[in-house]
């Protein structure tokens, strides 16, 4: 008889069990809804106010026998594990710029012209634009060579104020009509967002530079902008702050990003930066961006180019930048580390063999 009283008890218990399963399961369900809702809006999954809210009208509501604490303390367990849900759940889906979100490789256009379709990509010219003639001389030797892309810097994000900083759109006019005439594609640096719309006609290529990785209001205007965009990696970024810095730019709207590693700072003074291989293989892990490595700001040095080149492409980078001159000794930035056109013709043909 005692044995039956139990087994009854047990039995209610066992029914309660069940619909209290079924209501958890409802309530998780409006749970993982209002986590989507939350990443739409960009809101934080804990909201320890709509918590208190919660408890206050359950506590006004209990009429016991179970007590307040009792109530409060299973009503705090099933928001942890909710705000632990919608937060894996989030994480999952993962970044846009993120391999969990996208599996293949993104292969961005560029008049004509496919990067990250698995042929390196080679892009060599000045550090800056300085004259027609100096960019002639450059255009013909990368065009000779079969190439596609031309660089040269038009603003210059310089460290001493009183050097030279660029000759802005005008350089920008003379690299594109020399671009245009060998068939070649421009990449340059746009520094600031109120210059974007006069730089873009001139540009295939918009590249954001290291110092201004973090430019947020820069990475947002460029992700408004309908034309690729190389971003470098900052001077002290970690890999989590670059791969970040390119969501800014693919969540604005704009899914044509390629990543740069050019090297980062540390105590080593044989290099001007020490170039992050290992950057190269994580990104492209990591995220299904084309990768270049810049072989000429990371060492600093013309003597290593060649093998630090081949390294890149060794391990998985999509393209190379270097910095050519025709005259490197009268460069009006980076003297000592652009290859001259004799050094380029050399550096070209054994980095192919
Ligand atoms: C479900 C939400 O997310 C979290 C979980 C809550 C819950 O389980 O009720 C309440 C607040 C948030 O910490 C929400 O914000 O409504």
């Amino acid at each position: 008889m005692k044995n039956e009283n139990l087994n009854q008890l047990r039995n209610r218990i066992d029914e309660i069990n069940l619909q209290l399963l079924q209501l958890l399961n409802e309530r998780t369900e409006l749970v993982e809804a209002v986590g989507r809702e939350k990443d739409k809006q960009g809101l934080k999954k804990y909201d320890p106010i709509r918590e208190q809210q919660i408890i206050e009208q359950l506590k006004e509501k209990n009429q016991g026998p179970m007590s307040d604490e009792m109530m409060v303390h299973i009503f705090k367990e099933i928001f942890k594990v909710s705000v632990k849900l919608q937060e894996e759940k989030s994480h999952k889906k993962g970044l846009l710029v993120s391999r969990k979100n996208k599996s293949e490789d993104t292969v961005i256009e560029v008049n004509g012209d496919s990067i990250g379709e698995g042929e390196a990509t080679f892009v060599f010219g000045p550090c800056s634009v300085e004259s027609q003639e100096q960019m002639e001389r450059v255009a013909a030797n990368l065009a000779a060579k079969g190439l596609k892309y031309i660089r040269g810097g038009a603003f210059k994000p310089r460290t001493s104020p009183y050097d030279f900083q660029g000759l802005g759109i005008e350089g920008l006019k003379i690299m594109s009509e020399v671009a245009k005439k060998y068939d070649l594609r421009v990449i340059s640096e746009i520094m600031d967002a109120s210059d974007l719309e006069a730089a873009l006609p001139y540009l295939d290529v918009v590249q954001i530079g290291a110092r201004n990785m973090q430019n947020f209001s820069l990475l947002k205007a460029v992700g408004h902008i309908n034309k690729p965009v190389l971003l470098k990696r900052g001077l002290s970024a970690t890999i989590e702050e670059f791969v970040n810095a390119a969501e800014y730019i693919t969540m604005h709207g704009n899914p044509n990003v390629m990543l740069c590693e050019r090297g980062i700072r540390t105590y080593e003074k044989a290099t001007r930066n020490t170039l992050d291989i290992s950057a190269v293989p994580i990104l492209k892990r990591e995220t299904h961006l084309p990768v270049f490595v810049d072989i000429t700001h990371s060492t600093g040095r013309k003597d290593i180019l060649l093998p630090i080149a081949k390294a890149a492409l060794a391990v998985g980078a999509d393209g190379i930048m270097a910095e050519v001159h025709p005259n490197p000794t009268v460069a009006l930035s980076d003297a000592n580390q652009q290859m001259s056109l004799e050094e380029f013709d050399v550096f070209f043909k054994n980095l192919l063999s």
